[in-house]
């Protein structure tokens, strides 16, 4: 069983109705960050919802923080422990952003009022939203309210950080300062990222967890998922034939990623040379994108 820090999974199923949105999740997780990708209704807000003590598991076990979440005083401890950001936050519009860290301070029993109120500037400095801390959130634009959401997530400094698409609408300078926040929380904190975002795993993640259909179907670095790509990635003058995975570039050639199992084209199409895999490439070849490998 994984430490005080971690996660801890065993056959793990959650059902709606018939369907089994997470079908056998076998995970442990610690210190560090570790990206949750798969596509659209692959199972990983189900999964980040189950962490979250969100919602029930059907089937399985489930120790988070080394805590069972289907016993109330354990949840409420875990929930103490942990920082969690949902996929779309809502928040009272009404509020200040002040004004809801603190009251979220006080659900999370963070103290009395001036040690209470010193960690919610901090959290506030931290997505350096300092300046607008007595704006009411409906004047926040999308951005500002995403890091606000963050903040939330961030006070107390949790040792268990449940992001689901934390960098929905930032902007580059917020996107790397969000990194850079995340990774230094990761040293001692297990910090789960669910993102659609590639590029954020490749800069922050050491592991990668890939989910499609409720099961895994990766786990690994991301190293590895690209090694898993090399030598199936290619550039060409022409569009290739249909069910292969391809896109136009820029310049007008196509980046073609040839499914595991099939053989190169022969005679090799004009202009094609092969090229290293990107970690979207090697994620794309994974689950098959776009048409092609299923
Ligand atoms: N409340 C619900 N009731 C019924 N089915 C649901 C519910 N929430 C999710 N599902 C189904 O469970 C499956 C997993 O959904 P989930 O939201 O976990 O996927 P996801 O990987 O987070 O997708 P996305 O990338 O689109 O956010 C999907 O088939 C979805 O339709």
């Amino acid at each position: 069983m994984e430490g005080a820090s971690g996660v801890s999974a065993r056959g793990l199923v959650r059902t709606y109705g018939t369907r089994r949105a997470l079908d056998g999740i076998d995970l442990d997780l610690g210190p560090g960050v570790t990206g949750l990708l798969g596509r659209n209704g692959a199972g990983k807000t189900t999964l980040m919802r189950c962490l979250s003590t969100d919602l029930e598991i059907s089937d399985g076990e489930l120790r988070v923080l080394d805590r069972s979440p289907e016993r109330s005083t354990e949840r409420t401890e875990i929930r103490r422990n942990m920082g969690y950001l949902p996929q779309n936050p809502s928040f009272y519009p009404h509020f200040t952003a002040f004004g809801l860290l603190d009251y979220m301070a006080v659900l999370k029993d963070l103290g009395g009022r001036r040690e209470r109120h010193e960690e919610v500037r901090r959290a506030l400095r931290r997505v350096d939203l300092y300046d607008r801390r007595h704006s009411r959130i409906r004047r926040l634009s999308g951005g500002m309210r995403q890091r606000l959401g963050l903040a939330t997530a961030l006070l107390g400094d949790p040792r268990l950080l449940l992001l689901d698409e934390p960098t929905v609408g930032l902007d580059p300078e917020q996107r790397i300062r969000f990194r850079d926040l995340v990774s230094e929380l990761a040293v001692r904190s297990t910090v789960v990222l669910s993102t659609h975002q590639i590029e954020d795993v490749a800069a922050l993640c050491r592991r990668v967890v890939c989910l499609d259909g409720g099961r895994i179907i990766f786990d690994g670095s991301p190293g590895e998922l690209v090694d898993r790509a090399r030598g199936r990635v290619w550039e060409q003058d022409t569009r290739p034939e249909e069910g292969v995975t391809s896109w136009r570039l820029a310049d007008g050639r196509h980046r073609v990623l040839l499914p595991v199992g099939a053989p190169a084209p022969e005679p090799a199409p004009p202009g094609r040379v092969a090229v290293e895999p990107s970690l979207e490439d090697a994620y794309l070849l994974l689950t098959g994108a776009v048409g092609g490998g299923r």
